[in-house]
């Protein structure tokens, strides 16, 4: 499995944009002025990057069939630009482009890893990306069609995996600034997350659950079976909001949500919101595999935060390191192994606006 993260420090010369094979639409750059209901309004230019092999390759055969009603809801009002990933990573390059070349939104249609590569081209070398073009007054937005396995995001909004939805939703055109997540770990390079990054187990158990995924969500619970075989609950060190370091003995997973959902419905961090400012940290102690057996049900349903060993609080940053490095520590965010620890992650308040 390969971690964006090394993706992302790549040279712009190295990246293309994949323009839309059939554009549905006048591309971006043409004329964007139209008249509707008597005043001048211009059209939005909205990309969509595509993952067509999102949710075992249903995203791809989904997105076919609903093209037909997308080009009927929208394209009276805006320029619409398909662009499909060729490969991991792809997302993040193509997101960059578009909104260098002036796109008015960037629609993720796959599932939570294709949004969190969309959300990680909102941003190069720790800033924003900007519109090349300039001169003029846009608000970038994000947008998302959901089409994954999990889709977890999206549930933290209520949003059903019905692309109808989304595109009433992009019709309509509501936006809200969110937050962000951002990840720093020892080599500086900054790495962006919107829904639950985690540590430990659940990032394993992510890590495995990537290789199930025809069988759907229960992808989720296979990957976290798997991931108890050698596992060892750690001693490791917390500093939170920027206070003293603290040793947390026998830690199991750190989740820090944005957003509340991973492994395809498990409400982990269910008081987080992304537009809250800060994040919910859940921390799960000296959990054995049964235990997480026995408390899976509450695991699904939010109720988890009252069980021993669960501990939950709000906060802006986190910093976690091990006690004695063993570089064997996963991290995931957004559901995509990023590597080992230690990692600092931060809030970035109102950084996105989103398509709502
Ligand atoms: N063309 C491609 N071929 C193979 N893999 C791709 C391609 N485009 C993107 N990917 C990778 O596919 C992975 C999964 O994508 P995505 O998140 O859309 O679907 P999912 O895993 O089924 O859904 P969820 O993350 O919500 O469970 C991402 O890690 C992404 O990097």
């Amino acid at each position: 499995m390969i971690s964006c993260r090394a993706v992302a420090i790549l040279p712009m010369a190295k990246l293309s944009f994949v323009r839309a094979e059939k554009p549905l639409a006048p591309d971006l750059g043409a004329d964007r002025t139209s008249v509707s209901g008597g005043a001048t309004s211009r059209r939005r230019d909205l990309v969509f990057v595509v993952n067509p092999r999102g949710a075992n390759g249903r995203t791809g055969k989904e997105w076919n069939k609903l093209l037909p009603y997308l080009r009927s809801r929208l394209s009276s009002d805006c320029n619409i630009c398909e662009s499909l990933t060729t490969g991991p990573c792809h997302a993040i390059d193509i997101t960059r482009e578009a909104i260098r070349e002036g796109a008015d939104a960037v629609i993720a249609v796959g599932g939570d890893g294709t949004l969190h590569e969309v959300v990680n081209g909102f941003f190069w070398g720790g800033k924003p990306v900007s519109n090349l073009r300039g001169g003029n007054t846009r608000t970038l937005n994000i947008g998302l069609i959901p089409l994954g396995t999990g889709s977890d995001f999206a549930r933290t909004f209520g949003w059903k995996n019905d692309p109808h939805d989304a595109i009433e939703r992009i019709a309509i055109g509501r936006r809200s600034h969110i937050d962000v997540g951002v990840i720093t770990g020892e080599s500086g390079e900054p790495h962006y997350f919107i829904n639950v990054a985690d540590v430990h187990l659940s990032a394993k158990a992510g890590y495995y659950a990537s290789r199930y995924k025809k069988f759907r969500n229960l992808c989720y619970v296979i990957g976290a079976l798997q991931a108890f075989f050698g596992h060892h609950n750690k001693d490791l060190r917390i500093k939170i909001d920027n206070g003293d370091w603290k040793v947390y003995p026998q830690v199991t997973a750190i989740c820090i949500g944005n957003g509340k959902y991973f492994g395809g419905g498990m409400k982990i961090t269910p008081n987080a919101h992304p537009s809250s400012r800060n994040f919910e940290v859940v921390i799960l102690q000296d959990f054995k595999w049964y235990d997480f057996v026995l408390q899976l049900h509450k695991l699904y349903n939010g109720t988890h935060l009252l069980v021993k060993n669960v501990s939950s609080r709000s906060a802006c940053s986190i910093e976690v390191e091990e006690i004695v490095s063993s570089g064997s520590i996963f991290v995931q965010s957004d559901g995509e192994y990023l590597g080992c620890l230690p990692e600092k992650f931060s809030i970035l308040p109102g950084a996105i606006e989103m398509i709502c």
